[in-house]
């Protein structure tokens, strides 16, 4: 018994080197002898390792995700090559390289793999995961038709923004209760106002049965956020592993959102259908014209493809908006001669005190500017969201094959010092000229490029202006009383956003 036992040991450990020798001569083959699987026409790039791609490479260029591209673009260049996983990608680094491949109508299709395919029951719908003939018809009609409902329509918006921007007032107001001031955690605050503002043009309504619905997605539209950049990329990279360690590459958090949203679109879309089929009314928001579109166009306006455009329009405008108004906080906080210019500019525009309109911006080339710069150096989007390659596309000397994932990264074109001089500053005169009129707004490549490019630009632009500028009109921020300046860098996440931090709110 026991000679059999040694006997297969022995038996096991002579696979084991066999194997092992088996692993060391693949490897050794593969570096040295296989030919480079770079044809010399494909954008140059670290070498792959079988199975696991450049993951490594990637880790090892920085613990932090943020920077991993730009660090490995500083050694190949405005356009190069990896492979996560399997699959092949080349990530974009320059302006130039962004506007001529991305405005190319053959990278008009996205990656779709991993928890994007399961977000949306394996199929290609909705609007930011869709492509050819649905998202060709989708994307124009829901924006057509949100146009209607007034979005980035400045003066229905500004209803819209009002209204929860007074929300917003009053639960700092009675953080302040009858003193001057009150530290508030800036994380977050902006989250449910914005998030709000999509819900109206898309529902037509606010309800208090809406209100629980609003805080559910706004909280876990923001956990599936934050729930692990490296994560997602693993996921896509070896999809089976969501399945394998779910909780720990964030799948689990990320599906939580994804099945809230659905419910409680596809109730939504139910309680309109019962409505519709009793009493049919000219559409007054997004979901009513979908329902009524139905009998004309299932293909297009059924249920399902519902529930994706709600949850797209919801994520894209809320977390993009809201990490953006962070970083303004952040910004108006460290910087307070900016923040005085601005509130200058403001009672130089409307000394009365009356609310703002977007109109007025024309007339505030200053905090033009400071957005412009805030969208510099607070990059929300940094890592655009991801294209396929529909056919081998040229650029330069080289080809980017058919299929390949094409990412964009920005931070080392927003971070140059060949672009910017002082990139380091915080500083908005860069978009002003001698007679202070606004420069090189072009300069600024945060809503990407060509008709895929975020249709939500002016939108987000609204919103902003029409936040910060009766923000200021209420309060002057500060850093609190004994603490320290906040972080400036930018917290990793699909997104990107301030590190945690305090602001103090003084009544003017
Ligand atoms: C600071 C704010 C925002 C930034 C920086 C931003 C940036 C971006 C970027 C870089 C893309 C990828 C574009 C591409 O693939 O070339 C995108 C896509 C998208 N954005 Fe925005 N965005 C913002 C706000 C908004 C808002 C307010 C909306 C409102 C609805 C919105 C809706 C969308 C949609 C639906 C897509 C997918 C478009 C498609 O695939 O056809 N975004 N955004």
């Amino acid at each position: 018994m026991t000679y059999r036992i040694f006997r297969n040991l022995f038996h096991l450990r002579k696979m084991f080197v066999y194997v092992a020798l088996g692993v060391t001569l693949f490897l050794t083959i593969y570096f040295f002898l296989l030919k480079d699987e770079h044809n010399n026409k494909e954008p140059p790039g670290p070498k792959p390792w079988p199975i696991i791609g450049n993951l490594l490479d990637l880790a090892k260029a920085s613990d932090n995700m943020t920077l991993s591209m730009g660090i490995l673009a500083e050694k190949y260049g405005e356009i190069f090559s990896l492979k996560i996983g399997s699959k092949r990608t080349v990530i974009l680094t320059s302006k130039e390289a962004m506007q001529t491949i991305l405005t190319n109508e053959a990278t008009l299709a996205r990656d779709f793999s991993g928890m994007f395919a399961d977000r949306s029951f394996n199929k290609k719908i909705g609007i930011a995961f869709s492509e050819g003939e649905l998202w060709d018809k989708l994307r124009p009609w829901a924006f057509k038709t949100l146009r209607e409902f007034g979005f980035g329509k400045s003066s229905d918006m500004e209803h819209f923004i009002q209204d929860s921007s007074q929300r917003l007032f009053g639960t700092i107001d009675d953080k302040i209760g009858t003193g001057k001031s009150c530290d508030v955690d800036v994380e977050l605050i902006f989250n449910n106002p914005i998030l709000s503002i999509m819900w109206q043009m898309v529902v037509g309504r606010i309800s208090p049965e809406d209100e629980p619905y609003i805080k559910l997605l706004a909280e876990k539209g923001d956990a599936f956020v934050r729930s692990g950049i490296l994560g997602t990329g693993i996921v896509n990279a070896f999809p089976f592993l969501r399945f394998v360690f779910p909780k720990a590459l964030g799948y689990n958090v990320q599906m939580d959102y994804f099945n809230t949203s659905n419910t409680i679109a596809l109730n939504l879309f139910k309680e309109m259908q019962e409505k519709w089929s009793t009493s049919q009314t000219t559409p007054t928001n997004l979901l009513e014209a979908f329902v009524q579109n139905f009998s004309t166009d299932p293909k297009i306006f059924n249920s399902e493809n519902f529930q994706l455009t709600f949850q797209d329009l919801l994520l894209a405008s809320t977390d993009t908006s809201s990490s953006y108004m962070e970083f303004v906080i952040l910004f108006l906080v460290a910087y307070p001669d900016v923040q005085e210019k601005i509130y200058q500019e403001i009672l130089k525009v409307v000394p009365d005190g009356r609310d703002l309109c977007f109109s007025d911006r024309k007339e505030m080339p200053y905090i033009q500017a400071f957005f412009l710069e805030t969208h510099r150096k607070g990059r929300v989007l940094q890592n655009m969201l991801p294209r396929r390659a529909l056919s081998d596309i040229a650029y330069k000397d080289y080809i980017i094959k058919k299929d390949t994932i094409i990412m964009a990264d920005t931070r080392l074109y927003y971070e140059s010092q060949e672009n910017w001089t002082d990139p380091d500053a915080f500083r908005p005169e860069r978009f002003l000229n001698e007679a202070g009129q606004v420069v090189n707004a072009g300069n600024i490549i945060s809503f990407s490029f060509g008709k895929r490019n975020c249709p939500g630009e002016l939108h987000a632009n609204i919103v902003a202006f029409l936040l910060v500028t009766s923000l200021l009109q209420r309060y002057k921020l500060s850093v609190p009383k004994g603490q320290e300046m906040p972080r400036l860098d930018l917290k990793p996440g699909l997104t990107l956003k301030p590190y945690p931090f305090q602001a103090t709110f003084t009544k003017r």
